[in-house]
């Protein structure tokens, strides 16, 4: 039997008023379950962020209903954890100090915290770097500070929305394999934003393609590939061909709308 962890019921998103309105999402249902790595896919302006921030809780739909272990999400909530692109670090503290924060909020005891932050520094590889401020990082390694922030709150759930997308290939690469080794070692249920067709192929168990405005589910299909996935693998490749179609379908559109767009100015 499935266990639903996150459900979405028939959300819809509206932003602006009258003239401007805008449809960032139309009818979403989505049952999630526990544990699952699902990727939302699509061109810029499909409304992934916006799905993922009405299941975070910083944006309620506009209607429709979020529910997490059966519960409607009605705000931030500690089941979920979320990861931006931007790091969102105080650059002002060190990683320590960081990954310390949330903690010290959760008015855990300080032994528990110490014990913690080793634990995670060492998790994330991070040890040697614990003094250092986020400028002295880079933006591979204040994206491990990040996680290493959220993982800390133990949430179940972890949202992360392009949390790679600043990063080289390399890099990129090397904290996908992170994520996946910390996934099936907490076994959390991730949801992860991407306009990459390759990283969703390569992470997701999931992949859900959205279109572009109205944001609607395109698709939605489970990854048969058995990991550890190699990107150049025939199968890889069919898939990621397939993806990619309807992807440039949406980008089309995209592109079509911004030309009109631009006429009308
Ligand atoms: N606060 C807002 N006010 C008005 N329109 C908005 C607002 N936020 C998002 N939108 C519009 O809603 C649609 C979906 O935006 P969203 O950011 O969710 O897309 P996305 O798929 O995450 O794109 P990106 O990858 O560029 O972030 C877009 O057309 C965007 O212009």
């Amino acid at each position: 039997m499935s266990d639903i962890h996150i459900r979405i019921e028939g959300v819809n998103k509206v932003f602006g008023a009258e003239d401007h309105e805008v449809v960032a999402l139309q009818g979403i249902d989505l049952a999630l379950e526990r544990g699952q790595f699902t990727c939302l896919l699509g061109p810029s302006g499909c409304g992934k962020s916006t799905l993922l921030n009405a299941v975070a809780g910083f944006a309620p739909p506009s209607s429709g209903e979020i529910l997490v272990d059966g519960r409607p999400v009605t705000g931030p909530g500690p089941q979920r954890g979320m990861v931006f692109q931007e790091y969102a670090l105080f650059p002002w503290m060190t990683v320590e100090q960081n990954i310390r924060f949330g903690l010290e909020i959760k008015r855990m005891r300080g032994p528990e915290i110490d014990r913690r932050v080793d634990e995670l520094l060492k998790l994330l590889s991070l040890a040697d770097f614990r003094t250092r401020y986020p400028k002295d990082l880079s933006g591979g390694m204040r994206q491990r500070v990040a996680i290493a922030r959220v993982l800390a709150l133990d949430s179940p759930i972890l949202l992360m929305d392009e949390p790679f997308g600043a990063l080289d290939a390399l890099t990129r690469r090397n904290l996908q394999d992170e994520l996946l080794r910390l996934w099936a070692e907490l076994r959390k249920t991730i949801l992860f934003v991407t306009h990459s067709i390759e990283e969703a192929i390569y992470l997701a168990d999931r992949i859900v393609v959205m279109t572009y405005r109205p944001g609607t589910i395109k698709r939605d299909l489970l990854v048969e590939i058995a990991r550890p996935r190699d990107p150049a693998a025939p199968e890889f490749n069919l898939l990621k061909r397939e993806l990619g179609l309807m992807v440039m379908e949406e980008q089309a559109r995209h592109h079509n709308d911004e030309l009109r767009m631009a006429a009308v100015d």
